[in-house]
């Protein structure tokens, strides 16, 4: 079911983890510190996600590639591989230019949000002289445009239902569930030669590998077993009484997009009430650059237009806001419409950390997102606010009657259009976005085959080896990882 991630989050589908608090923080969550989602099943959390596909900037995989000092993680090169995986279901895209950046034979389903209500929205964009784009890609990377969705009919496409499903009876493949993998093993060469895991009915079992490991536990899960089988930074390592197989800069590093959320009351008429087979409200979003000269976004916007009750679950469940702020949205909100509108630092400066809290596999690591701890992020993002609240003075915007809604009453002690105010407000109405990435990253842990640093026989394929976040959404770019590293391991064995 499409629309099941608001409802998953905080169960047993997801792994629970809570962030420690950040200091510089002043958060109107319902509690101190955040708390992220990670989906603990088949598919990962491509299974409880909101299903955007963007594949980033053209921009971010070359200076990967520049990082990884390998020429074949550039966009011309990684391209094919986004291409490959490609069922495109959009009439439109598929008789224009674009369609050459689509593959309509691929595994993994797209779908672009078509519903009815966006095309005034974007109206409103291009009155403020932004490109309305039918697709991004390496000749719109700025714009808006309505969503692309990994939903085929009304289905999820999740990596699981997409890559997992259609080979299930090979008879080379053996998957366990709910099995818990515990250790990396290494020979005295330091060569990876299997993992020992815990079962669904706490047996532990050692799995050997013929030819290599290949670990794609996430971008938390992914440092807190290197750091368990012995890889990581030494200091903590030895702090544990864990002996160090390889002192490499694991959890470093960690980047996720922030977003700010604003939410505006609108007159649009009857909206379809909310059901699992969409997400709910249409969306739209876009992608701005500051710069008029620049082609490389600073910002993204993304927009649900909704009833006041799904914002309320969006508010409450989705970014764990307190009851006094997501009621008082929701009671502004009554008999109108409102415009959810997410703001997100796609290019953060900030950088947070994993670490171990102890050598249980089964305790949670310590990780700190550190949002904001670069004071450059919190000025950029007050750039970008005003930026975006330009659209309140368009003809459409007032055609619908938008008014903001008063969430952060406690910034209304400084004067509206401040910086002091939006200063405040940002520190009450951001969010972390569960989309994270870099704490094993190409260049310092792993090369650029995603092999890790001083062993042998391991390699990592997920979330954690982008040395940069991407200027998008990254699901598709891990999915890309996982298309290029198919073609890497094989040609490392000799069969491609
Ligand atoms: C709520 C939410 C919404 C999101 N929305 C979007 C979106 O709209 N668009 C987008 O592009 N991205 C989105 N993301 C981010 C996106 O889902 C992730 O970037 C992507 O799933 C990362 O893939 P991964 O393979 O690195 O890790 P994961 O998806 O985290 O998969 C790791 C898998 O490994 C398993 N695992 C971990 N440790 C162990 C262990 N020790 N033993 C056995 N198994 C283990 C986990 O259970 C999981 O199944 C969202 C994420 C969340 C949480």
């Amino acid at each position: 079911l499409p629309a099941v991630p608001l409802i998953m989050q905080r169960s047993y589908y997801d792994w629970n983890y809570t962030a420690e608090v950040d200091e510089f923080e002043d958060s109107c969550r319902r509690t101190p510190s955040y708390e992220l989602t990670l989906g603990k099943m088949l598919g990962g959390s491509s299974s409880l996600s909101y299903m955007v596909y963007h594949r980033g900037q053209p921009s971010d995989y070359d200076s990967w590639a520049e990082i990884a000092n390998d020429a074949t993680w550039r966009w011309e090169n990684v391209l094919p591989y986004f291409i490959k995986s490609i069922k495109l279901n959009d009439a439109q895209i598929l008789q224009s230019v674009n369609k050459k950046y689509y593959g309509t034979d691929g595994l993994l389903q797209l779908t672009k949000d078509h519903r009815k209500g966006i095309d005034e929205f974007l109206d409103a964009y291009r009155e403020l002289g932004h490109d309305v784009v039918l697709d991004f890609n390496e000749n719109n990377l700025l714009g808006f445009s309505s969503q692309m969705f990994t939903i085929a009919g009304r289905s999820r496409q999740s990596s699981a239902y997409a890559f997992l499903s259609p080979v299930k009876n090979r008879r080379n493949l053996h998957l366990l569930k709910n099995t818990l993998v515990t250790k990396i093993l290494f020979d005295e060469s330091k060569k990876a030669v299997g993992v020992k895991v815990l079962t669904e009915d706490r047996k532990t079992m050692t799995l050997r590998a013929k030819k290599e490991v290949i670990v794609s536990a996430g971008v938390i899960n992914t440092p807190k077993l290197l750091m368990l089988s012995g890889v990581g930074p030494k200091q903590q390592l030895e702090c544990k009484n864990i002996e160090v197989v390889s002192n490499l800069p694991v959890g470093e590093n960690l980047q996720e997009h922030v977003e700010v959320i604003i939410v505006h009351n609108v007159d649009i008429g009857p909206l379809p009430p909310p059901t699992p087979y969409e997400l709910t409200g249409f969306s739209f979003t876009g992608f701005i650059s500051l710069n008029q000269s620049s082609k490389i976004p600073d910002y993204q916007q993304i927009t649900y237009v909704t009833l006041p009750g799904p914002v309320l679950y969006y508010c409450t469940f989705a970014f764990r806001f307190s009851d006094e702020v997501c009621n008082k949205i929701y009671k502004q909100g009554v008999n109108r419409a409102q415009a959810y509108n997410e703001i997100i630092n796609i290019n953060p400066k900030s950088r947070g950390k994993v670490l171990l809290k102890s050598t249980d596999p089964e305790d949670p690591p310590i990780i700190k997102n550190r949002f904001y701890s670069n004071k450059d992020d919190i000025e950029n993002h007050i750039d970008y606010i005003l930026n975006f609240l330009r659209v309140m003075k368009t003809i459409y915007y007032s055609e619908i009657d938008a008014v903001m809604a008063d969430a952060a009453p406690k910034c209304n002690k400084y004067r509206k259009e401040s910086r002091e105010y939006w200063r405040c407000y940002i520190m009450c109405m951001s969010s972390g976005t569960s989309q994270i990435t870099s704490t094993c990253p190409m260049g310092t842990v792993v090369d650029s085959r995603l092999k890790v640093h001083g062993v042998k026989g391991l390699r990592i394929a997920d979330a954690s080896v982008m040395p940069t976040i991407t200027r998008g959404n990254p699901m598709a770019a891990v999915i890309m990882i996982g298309e290029k590293v198919s073609d890497m391991i094989k040609q490392d064995h000799n069969i491609l």
